[in-house]
């Protein structure tokens, strides 16, 4: 692997601090960090490396999944870093910064490979990638790369802007968009479910499969975030990336080969074939939702508009389903339902595919068979079956379980910038994914802006508003509700 140099912008902000540092590290002491490399932390206030790798430790050993037996490991990741003063606008920040990099660089001898992450509010994304630019940073003998936080852009043409300006620093194959679902070790597994288990790869289509349910549920609500999220709201949030993500990652034939521009190709041809809602059929196909006040795990929680720095009139969308069609020879008559909502009752990502009932047969099925993909917080593959009880001879629904709870699993930003430091961009989205996205949501964000869709108002800790299940209604389905109404079969069979 390249040695290399690891340029953090937002070096000292939130998301540095709980997840990138932890990840820096437990890639170190898996020993997945090139043998020599410079770290570089970056924030606006002054402050002594020594007082900077102090607040670097702290992050560590709050939020870390593992910690080294004794503190020398610490002790030696640590020397990696170091901090530099940089206000975003300021051209003579970065001509500091650039001296520091190539001090390091002759200091440890290493070539001039450098890996950008901008993990600062997207207002600077664009700035900072020109002053990068400008300054000489990006002027390298070696490689160099920029791996980018979300949220890209407001809406198609925010993100076309920002993919313009970005792509005057660097080319596409540097640019790395971070997703963060697609460094969720079960997104990556859907893959090898698919792809490497003949008896999946034999059922993976509209053949056998009657519909697929994509959920996002949360506990929380928007927490210290009013300020980004009710400008947002679920659709921008969550709904354009995440969930669009796990949609191409379920609905994506096998690729020819494992590389990033296969794989990518393949995820770009389900966007393409999503039928496009026109604003005047966004009505009939997806319900939004805000969140009133209700009980959450046992505690009564605030609506949505009382929630600090959320205007008292606000019309975000706390909660999102809709029904969408993928229209290829594969997955015709198929409907995606997604649904991404916050105050739910459960925090869990999962994806349940409902397989078609086989009426001609002599045995009445008494409930579809269901594929059960816990992604988060539990990682877990559930496959329902029918199966004759020993004892009374009734069909009843048994599972074959797999669950890595016991393992010790990677956080995601650990994969993700594992496969950056390598030059993997296979897990990072496109431009052209991106791009597709937005296309799809624009109709849907002028619809809410033109105020044609109604808001409903959901209790916090319920499943959403009821016009979520007609939208299923409607077709003959019904969501697989949480957790507890899909172990309610379970249970059956253990009573
Ligand atoms: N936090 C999270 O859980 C998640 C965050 N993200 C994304 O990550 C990015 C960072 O988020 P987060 O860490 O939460 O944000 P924070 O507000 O916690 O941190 C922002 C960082 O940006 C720096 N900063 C602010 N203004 C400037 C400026 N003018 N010039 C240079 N640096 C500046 C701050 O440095 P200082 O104040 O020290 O000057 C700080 O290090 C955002 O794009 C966000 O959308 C994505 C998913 C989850
Ligand atoms: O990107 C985001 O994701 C989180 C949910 O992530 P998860 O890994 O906990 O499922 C969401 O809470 C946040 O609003 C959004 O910005």
């Amino acid at each position: 692997m390249d040695t290399m140099t690891f340029v953090l912008f937002g070096g000292t902000g939130d998301l540095a601090k709980r997840k990138i540092y932890p990840a820096l590290y437990n890639l170190f002491l898996e020993e997945k960090m090139p043998s020599t490399f410079s770290i570089i932390g970056l924030g606006r206030n002054e402050s002594t490396d020594k007082d900077f790798q102090e607040s670097v430790e702290n992050s560590i050993r709050t939020f870390s999944r593992r910690l080294s037996d004794n503190g020398s490991k610490i002790e030696q990741f640590l020397t990696t870093i170091r901090y530099s003063k940089l206000d975003a606008r300021n051209k003579e920040d970065y001509q500091r910064l650039l001296q520091l990099v190539k001090d390091r660089e002759e200091e440890l001898n290493i070539p001039e490979n450098r890996l950008f992450y901008l993990s600062v509010a997207p207002e600077f994304f664009d700035v900072i990638a020109l002053n990068i630019k400008e300054s000489g940073l990006g002027t390298t003998n070696g490689w160099k790369r920029l791996i980018i936080e979300k949220p890209f852009g407001q809406d198609l043409k925010s993100a076309r802007l920002l993919n313009q300006n970005l792509n005057n620093a660097f080319k596409e194959d540097e640019i790395y968009r971070i997703d963060h679902y697609l460094g969720k070790p079960m997104v990556r597994n859907l893959e090898a479910l698919k792809f490497e288990n003949p008896v999946f790869q034999a059922l993976w289509s509209n053949r056998s499969i009657a519909n697929v349910q994509i959920t996002a549920s949360e506990t929380v609500g928007v927490e210290q975030r009013a300020g980004y999220y009710d400008q947002a709201g679920a659709i921008r949030d969550m709904f354009q990336n995440h969930m669009l993500q796990l949609l191409m990652m379920t609905a994506m034939h096998a690729p020819k080969q494992k590389d990033a521009n296969e794989i990518r190709a393949e995820k770009r041809k389900v966007l393409e074939a999503l039928r496009p809602l026109n604003k005047d059929e966004v009505g009939k196909n997806l319900v939004r939702g805000q969140y009133e006040a209700g009980l959450v795990n046992n505690k009564n929680v605030p609506g949505y508009r009382d929630e600090p720095g959320v205007r008292k009139d606000s019309q975000t969308d706390t909660f999102i389903a809709a029904r969408l069609w993928i229209d290829n020879q594969d997955w015709a008559g198929v409907p995606f339902y997604i649904r991404t909502g916050k105050k739910m009752p459960e925090k869990s990502t999962r994806i349940v595919v409902e397989f078609k009932r086989n009426h001609n047969d002599i045995y009445l099925n008494k409930d579809p068979n269901l594929l059960v993909i816990e992604i988060n917080p539990n990682e877990s593959v559930s496959l329902i079956l029918n199966s004759k009880n020993p004892v009374n001879g009734e069909l009843e629904p048994i599972n074959a379980d797999y669950a890595s709870s016991q393992l010790d699993v990677p956080d995601g930003y650990e994969l993700l910038i594992y496969d950056a430091i390598r030059g993997d961009s296979r897990f990072f989205a496109h431009w052209n994914e991106v791009e597709l996205s937005w296309k799809w949501v624009q109709p849907i964000l002028e619809a809410f802006d033109e105020e044609q869709i109604p808001l409903h108002g959901y209790t916090a800790g319920s499943n959403g508003p009821d016009a979520a299940n007609r939208l299923l209604e409607e077709d003959g389905f019904s969501w697989w509700l949480d957790k507890s109404s899909i172990k309610e079969k379970q249970l059956a069979l253990q009573a």
